[in-house]
């Protein structure tokens, strides 16, 4: 197992682009397999969430290669709609491939995805929007085999705003017959860029962005070229490490608008950001002030992905801040390991009460899940002396190869492969 060893205590300085985004470009890839043909997926970056599925699809007969950014599918041979349970299992977002698999071959069969353990994340809402839609369902323990000749289109409400389920509906819901409108939809980027993807491809979609979706269904799409948008989540991990480490960076190739609670909160805290078209500008000169409340929510409201490594920044803060996480019961788990480190952090439910310490100490710690590892990379960064991350694994499911961004930066990390 990989481990990243940093000598911190270095403000970060530099410039750094940001990578296309994860969440984006795993539901693009799914939906890829809507079309029969050659398809060309731009700015998709090096991940181990991309490898399985670019594995996933190659395993159901597509031919597939990711050069430097670029994906280049052919979902041309595709043959098969059932995704092998050990593939299923090695991230959540295989869960994609259920609605665009049923939509083309009539039939999938899948089983419970897996991904980090932060929360139960269970997929009722996916498959009550995929029945809505005509499917018939089969769960045999983690087997799942759906059927519908041709789905049809209906009037899909959502408990709650779940972004995967919203993907999934959506995708399943382009090749079906009629309309389908999808209220209480979640409102993520992500999710405005899958509908321009599936809407290059001819599917008819509008209101991603809104609480409302309405799809038309049509007879089929063809294949296009398209390019996934920044990965807001790691243009957040930088400009909090920038703001931590009390340095000067500058982040090119991000969405600015993507990012208004996260530059909201870290303008509180009195660090300083400029935003200029695509690039943003972060300082830091001095203790950041703490923040009495901070509350996870789906977007536009501050998202879970950046919760842990905001509290590394408040962790550091002069004063008590308060942070509650509303989405995964289970996202808490960087705090024992920043406890390490010398921070003050209790938790009480689903709310951590965070007292800012005056400085971090290295230590030997463990990335828990991936967004609990970019955390404890910034609390290395910021700290005094060494930390060793243990289970970069998780890291590397979101961020291509994080030590070499943060090298760019000036930062002093490297990575500790175990021998062949
Ligand atoms: C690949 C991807 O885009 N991942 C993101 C996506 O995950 P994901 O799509 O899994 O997140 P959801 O929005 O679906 O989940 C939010 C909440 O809804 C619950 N739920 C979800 C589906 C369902 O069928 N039943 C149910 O109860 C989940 O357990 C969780 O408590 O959105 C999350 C919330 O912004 C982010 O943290 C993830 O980074
Ligand atoms: C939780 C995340 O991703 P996933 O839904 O793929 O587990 C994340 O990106 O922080």
């Amino acid at each position: 197992m990989d481990k990243l060893v940093i000598e911190g205590g270095k403000p970060l300085s530099g410039t750094i682009v940001i990578q296309g985004a994860k969440n984006a470009a795993l539901p693009i890839l799914a939906a890829s397999m809507l079309v029969e043909g050659k398809v060309t997926i731009d700015h998709v970056p090096k991940l181990l969430d991309i490898d399985v599925m670019l594995n996933i699809l190659r395993e159901l007969g597509c031919r597939a290669e990711h050069n430097e950014e670029t994906v280049l599918l052919d979902t041309s041979s595709a043959h098969s709609s059932h995704v092998p349970e050990a593939l299923m299992r090695q991230m959540r977002s295989s869960i994609f491939l259920m609605g665009p698999l049923l939509a083309r071959f009539g039939e999938v069969t899948i089983y419970q995805p897996g991904g980090c353990a932060i929360g139960e994340r269970k997929i009722d809402l996916h498959l009550r929007g995929l029945m809505a839609l005509g499917a018939q369902i089969q769960e045999e323990g983690s087997r799942i085999s759906c059927f519908a000749k041709r789905l049809k289109g209906a009037e899909v409400h959502l408990d709650f705003p779940s972004v995967g389920a919203t993907e999934n509906i959506m995708m399943a819901a382009v090749l079906a017959d009629g309309f389908t409108t999808i209220t209480n939809a979640a409102r993520e980027p992500e999710i405005q860029d899958l509908q321009r993807f599936l809407c290059s491809m001819g599917a008819k979609i509008i209101g991603a962005g809104t609480d409302t979706i309405t799809i038309e269904g049509v007879e089929k799409l063809s294949p296009s070229r398209y390019q996934v948008i920044p990965d807001r989540i790691v243009t957040g991990t930088v400009m909090v490490a920038a703001a931590a480490t009390r340095g000067q960076v500058t982040l090119q190739n991000t969405n600015p608008s993507h990012l208004t609670s996260l530059i909201h909160v870290l303008r509180r805290a009195g660090v300083q950001i400029t935003v200029d078209g695509d690039i943003i500008k972060v300082g830091c000169a001095s203790r950041p002030k703490a923040i009495d409340r901070i509350v996870t929510s789906p977007y536009p409201a501050f998202p879970t992905d950046l919760q842990s490594q905001v509290m590394v920044l408040l962790a550091l803060a002069d004063g008590v801040s308060v942070m509650k996480e509303t989405i995964f019961e289970g996202r808490f788990k960087h705090v024992d390991e920043l406890s390490r480190m010398g921070s003050d952090i209790r938790v009480d439910l689903n709310a951590a009460v965070v007292r800012g310490v005056s400085r971090l100490y290295g230590a030997t710690v463990e990335a828990t899940d991936l967004r609990a590892g970019a955390a404890l990379v910034i609390a290395g960064l910021a700290a005094q002396g060494r930390t060793v991350v243990e289970q970069v694994h998780h890291i590397d499911r979101g961020y291509d190869r994080i030590e070499t961004m943060f090298t760019r930066l000036g930062a002093r990390i490297s990575r500790l492969s175990p021998l062949p």
